[in-house]
């Protein structure tokens, strides 16, 4: 018998990303966003052969894509180099090289929000004369005209869906992550859809299912968010139906179908359920997948999904006649699921009692090296969860255990969670990861001589903040686009960020000490453990100088730190090569402090 050797760690950089699709109004055509060929493109599909071809070359980061409904154009939005200022480019229905058609300066952004029913009228954000609160635009294919829709003001304020007649548009106004109210635009002002405007609560997935009424998601008065409505007639808002312990996520509605699709979130996993409004019935799809990135209906009642889980990278996946099938075969060279880690989910009590999920995956017998990866989650208002990470997959292969709690502050575990790390990123998250590693230690999975700290962005702060407080529980670390001091981060994250930034961190005047407490460049001293530093240039939300900070900090005092910066690369890693380069870096890195 021919025996084949076991994968190697090579084999894990060969699955791409699939960052977002759409599907042609006939259904004969799927593009998607995919590194495929190295860089971010558009790429096609047709039904037909399903052979993936380039569709749109431009090599950077989109957004969204687009189809005209009468398949005239396509519509995407492009950054530069991972800037995050998206611009909209239209290319013809067979693609070629896009073409800019709302753009401006190359500090100005332009966020696709819907095209009308025609085809004929393309409705977009910009930071264009109101860089914090955005405006409202609409632009007219026929006549090049844009016209002002509306001004955001108090936090950034996003169009997100027009009613059939075209007299009514909904939005939504950010005024923090935990408080997201949405309103509606009538001819003679506008309405909160929401009882009390004041009461923080979040709104989302605002869909017009007639002409004078929205259904959305809110967790109004509610530790999860529910499926609710607003009637614009009656003036009146009512809970539609709630799911338990899952939040609604996001809320899709097939006017064709007269159905709505419903995403719900419960700790590491997504759900998928279908609301009938001809007969007000409603059931869950059973997913093939444990994440959804996103969720598009199409005119014959079929859905399309990009989906994903721990063991298998996201791919389109079609649900037509109650069965589900996978459309891209986005996959690891050669290695099948089996190959791979399917995290434990597992639960700790944290020091003040409060109960904390986290994902603990365990490299196979046959790979293991004994040691174990620490990986708080970026974001911080986001979670770990049960959806592919090749990197993960490739320490596993390589032998290290990964260990992911999903501390205070991370979704998926009601709206109180969620707060606890609003105005305290460094305290009780921090002693969470403590007590994370403590399970660790206590449970025989590692030990401080076993033990990496790994992180990216939130994640990449709190390593840092815990290299500095708690050195002795690490060998080494990695920090990718940690923020380092609060007091920069602060005065330097994007323009439309910075109304939520009081809610979110604090106040750098009346909130010194604490910024202070809580910026791990107060720590240097006692950051004596070796340390790899990894940022993108471009990055916007945790820029450069967050990292150059700490680097040459610590450099000045003797400690010898790795530094790697790509010079065209965002608040992540897009281009296969750099993200080799960074898988490489680090698995180099960690065996050098085995
Ligand atoms: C709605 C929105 O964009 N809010 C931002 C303030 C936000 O929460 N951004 C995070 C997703 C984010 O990018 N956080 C960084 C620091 C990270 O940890 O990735």
């Amino acid at each position: 018998m021919i025996e084949f050797p076991k994968p190697t760690v090579e084999q894990f950089f060969t699955s791409y990303n699939i960052n977002n699709f759409t599907v042609s109004p006939d259904e004969k055509k799927i593009l998607f966003s995919t590194n495929m060929n190295g860089k971010v493109n558009i790429w096609a599909m047709d039904a037909a052969d399903t052979y993936p071809y380039l569709f749109a070359q431009k090599d950077e980061n989109t957004n969204f894509i687009k189809f005209d409904p009468k398949n005239r154009y396509v519509l995407a939005g492009y950054d530069h180099d991972g800037d995050e200022n998206y611009q909209i480019y239209a290319t013809g229905p067979e693609g070629g090289v896009p073409k800019p058609l709302i753009t401006g300066e190359s500090d100005e952004k332009y966020f696709f929000a819907k095209l009308s029913q025609d085809g004929n009228k393309i409705y977009y954000m910009t930071s264009k004369g109101n860089e914090s609160f955005l405006n409202t635009e609409v632009y007219d294919i026929e006549t090049g005209e844009k016209k002002t829709l509306h001004e955001g003001e108090r936090g950034p304020t996003y169009l997100v869906d027009v009613s059939n007649d075209e007299k009514h548009t909904a939005h939504l106004q950010l005024l923090a992550n935990t408080y997201i109210l949405g309103f509606i635009k009538t001819s003679s002002g506008f309405e909160y859809i929401t009882p009390d405007p004041d009461k923080v609560h979040t709104v989302s997935g605002l869909t017009f299912i007639k002409d004078d009424e929205v259904w959305f998601a809110t967790d109004y008065e509610s530790e999860y968010s529910y499926l609710a409505k607003y009637n614009l007639t009656d003036k009146a808002f009512s809970k539609v139906m709630d799911f338990g312990y899952e939040s609604v996520t996001e809320v899709q509605f097939n006017r064709d179908a007269n159905m709505l699709y419903v995403t719900t979130e419960k700790g590491v996993v997504d759900k998928l359920y279908y609301y009938d409004l001809n007969h007000d019935q409603s059931d869950e799809i059973i997913l093939p997948f444990a994440s959804i990135k996103q969720l598009s209906t199409v005119k014959s009642g079929d859905l399309y999904v990009l989906g994903g889980s721990a063991t298998e990278p996201f791919n389109i996946w079609r649900y037509s006649h109650e069965k589900w099938n996978t459309l891209t075969k986005n996959r690891v060279l050669g290695v099948t699921s089996d190959d791979m880690v399917e995290p434990e989910t597992i639960r700790f009590k944290s020091y003040d009692n409060l109960e904390i999920e986290a994902l603990l995956f365990r490299a196979k017998d046959e790979n293991s090296n004994g040691f174990t990866i620490f990986w708080p989650h970026g974001g911080p208002q986001a979670a770990e969860r049960k959806s592919y990470r090749a990197m993960f997959q490739m320490f596993l292969n390589r032998g290290y255990n990964i260990f992911c709690p999903n501390f205070r502050g991370s979704t998926g575990y009601g709206s109180s969670f969620v707060k606890l790390v609003e105005q305290d990123w460094g305290h009780g998250p921090r002693l969470d990861n403590v007590e994370a590693i403590k399970w660790l230690y206590n449970n025989g999975i590692s030990s401080p001589e076993k033990l990496f700290l790994v992180g990216g962005s939130y994640g990449g702060y709190m390593a840092l903040l815990l290299h500095g407080r708690h050195p002795e529980y690490f060998k080494a670390v990695v920090d990718i686009f940690g923020v380092s001091n609060l007091f920069t981060f602060y005065d330097s994250v994007p323009d439309h960020w910075k109304p939520i930034m009081e809610r979110w961190i604090g106040d750098p005047q009346k909130d010194k000490e604490r910024f202070q407490k809580d910026s791990p460049i107060t720590y240097l001293d006692t950051m004596s453990k070796p340390m790899l530093v990894i940022q993108g240039a471009k990055d916007p939300r945790v820029v450069k100088e967050e990292s150059d900070q700490i680097v040459e900090k610590l450099r000045g005092s003797g400690r010898e730190i790795d530094y790697l910066v790509l010079d065209d690369e965002g608040h992540g890693f897009s281009k296969k090569q750099n993200e080799i380069k960074v898988y490489k870096t680090m698995l180099e890195f960690l065996e050098k402090h085995q």
